[in-house]
């Protein structure tokens, strides 16, 4: 029997538990912060659960629109109750998770492990694990996946503090919502959070080091996001990185790389991860990490020590809950012998959840623009869809790549209230090499928004013909 040991309990280890556990291995999950990892406990999870309490209030600001009458200043936010909520639902989930594993015969050990190579070269691996109370407890392994994660990048002068000056994973501990909020950084954690608060009806402001919000996302659904936080009184600060963040009693100054400097009441620190891999013994080991200690890992999750495996974001793939998970299937499938096809990051769909929210699947508008994929793209406003039209919605589109000469579909983007849901039908058009044809040729519902997709593929069957 194979005995698999798998480092760290987020999405890449327990899903590759599971993988595994269906073929009778011998599994050991090591994990020193609580299974479900920090998806489920700190990231994912509790972003997400945070978000759904807020847009209860974003479709009361909009219901007037629509003939009902609530008067957003009469909403009164229960913030415990909403953080309460958050924690809640987040331990349930990964205790929903550890059961499924006890049930599958998965050995689960709360522990921080390193790896604990005593003969380099031989095909048994061994792992450390300093337990709770502080003794340790070695587990042999004929294959070991590293599967440890990242945490928040803190900068060396913004040390968070808790209170004032905060990661996003030490929002939850707030008893009142600030006044005043500083967000440093435009990726998609920053963006997340500034919709929320803004939601919320907290003063944003959001320093970005770039001349937009989501600098690596989609530029025309990053422009209509900023435009919708623009309309809700969210200042952008452009092309300014901050150097420094101080505290002085009630209030938060981040001083920037201009000399200016931006005051509010809390500062929210989202500047990107780094991964946990700096005490893991890998060097010892003979593991290779890049520069930034991303573990290095092929398409199959194999690094460069054989029977050592590594997924998810300590290897700064993609750094996505359903990357992790499939990277994680992947290593053990290869490591257990079965056929597998390597990860292929061209159909992963993701999605940012704003408000309205941005989907993307497959090759990328800038990736087209810049040659690198020849292409016919569309792009379909949503103002001309009936359903959204009912729902007063204003804003958001739908585009669809597809190959010249054959129709099939490469990527797409969607920007809509429920854009997360509504980018399956082209996620599942570019993993199974769909045409816009076959799209256009769907029934789609009346009125509904999924309406615009294969209208989209209707403009492009129709653009098709005349080639
Ligand atoms: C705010 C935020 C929101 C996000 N929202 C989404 C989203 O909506 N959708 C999405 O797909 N992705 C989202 N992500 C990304 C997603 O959370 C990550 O891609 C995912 O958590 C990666 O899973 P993982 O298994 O690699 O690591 P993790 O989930 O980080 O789990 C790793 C586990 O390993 C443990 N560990 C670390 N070192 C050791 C050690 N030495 N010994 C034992 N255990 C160890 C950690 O404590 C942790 O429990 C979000 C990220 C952030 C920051
Ligand atoms: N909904 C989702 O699926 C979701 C949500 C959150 C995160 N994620 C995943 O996590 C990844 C990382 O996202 P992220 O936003 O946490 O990190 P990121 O690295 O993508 O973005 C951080 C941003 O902060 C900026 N920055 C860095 N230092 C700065 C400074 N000193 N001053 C001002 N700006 C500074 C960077 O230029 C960058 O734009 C995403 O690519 C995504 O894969 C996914």
């Amino acid at each position: 029997m194979t005995r698999i040991v798998i480092i760290g309990g987020g999405p890449a280890g327990y899903e590759a538990a599971l993988a595994a556990a269906a073929y009778g291995a011998d599994i050991t999950v090591i994990d020193s912060d609580g299974i479900g990892g920090a998806c489920v406990l700190w990231d994912c999870v509790p972003s997400k659960t945070f978000i759904a309490s807020t847009g209860i209030r974003t479709e009361v600001r909009r219901a007037v629109d629509l003939g009902i009458n609530l008067k957003t200043d009469d909403t009164l936010v229960t913030l415990p109750q909403i953080h309460q909520r958050v924690r809640d639902l987040a331990f349930a989930q990964s205790a929903d998770i550890k059961s499924r594993l006890v049930s599958e015969g998965v050995k689960l050990v709360s522990g921080t492990a390193v790896l604990d190579e005593t003969q380099v070269g031989v095909s048994t691996h061994s792992v450390l694990a300093t337990l709770a109370d502080g003794s340790t407890q070695r587990f042999d392994g004929d294959v070991v996946l590293i599967a440890t994660g990242a945490s928040p990048r803190i900068l060396p002068d913004a040390q968070p503090d808790g209170e004032r000056i905060l990661t996003w994973r030490q929002l939850y501990d707030l008893e009142e919502l600030p006044e005043h909020l500083v967000v440093i950084g435009s990726g998609v954690t920053g963006a997340e959070f500034v919709h929320a608060y803004t939601e919320l009806g907290v003063k944003v402001t959001l320093v970005s080091s770039r001349d937009r919000v989501l600098p690596h996302e989609d530029e025309d659904a990053a422009l209509v996001l900023e435009d919708a936080l623009a309309e809700r009184g969210v200042e952008l600060v452009k092309h300014a990185r901050a150097d420094k963040v101080v505290r002085d009693g009630d209030t938060v100054t981040a001083h920037l790389a201009d000399g200016s400097a931006v005051t509010g009441s809390h500062v929210l620190m989202t500047v990107g991860s780094i991964p946990n891999t700096a005490n893991l013994e890998l060097e010892r080991a003979g593991v290779e990490v890049d520069k930034g200690g991303y573990i290095q890992v092929d398409r199959v999750s194999r690094t460069s020590v054989p029977g050592i495996y590594a997924a998810g974001d300590c290897t700064g793939l993609l750094p996505l809950a359903s990357v992790a998970a499939m990277q994680g299937r992947i290593a053990v499938y290869h490591a257990l012998g079965e056929g597998v096809s390597p990860i292929k990051l061209k159909t992963v769909a993701s999605a940012i959840f704003t408000r309205p929210e941005i989907a993307t699947v497959g090759v990328s508008q800038k990736a087209i623009d810049a040659g690198e994929y020849p292409a016919r793209t569309v792009m379909l406003p949503l103002a001309t869809n009936p359903r959204a039209k009912m729902s007063g919605l204003r804003r958001g589109f739908v585009k669809i790549f597809c190959r010249p000469a054959t129709g099939v579909v490469i990527g797409g983007v969607a920007v809509a209230p429920n854009a997360s849901e509504l980018i399956l039908p082209l996620a599942l058009a570019v993993q199974n090499k769909l045409t816009v044809g076959d799209l256009a040729q769907t029934f789609s519902v009346y009125p509904s928004l999924s309406g615009s997709i294969t209208e989209a593929a209707r403009q492009l069957v129709r653009h098709d013909d005349l080639d």
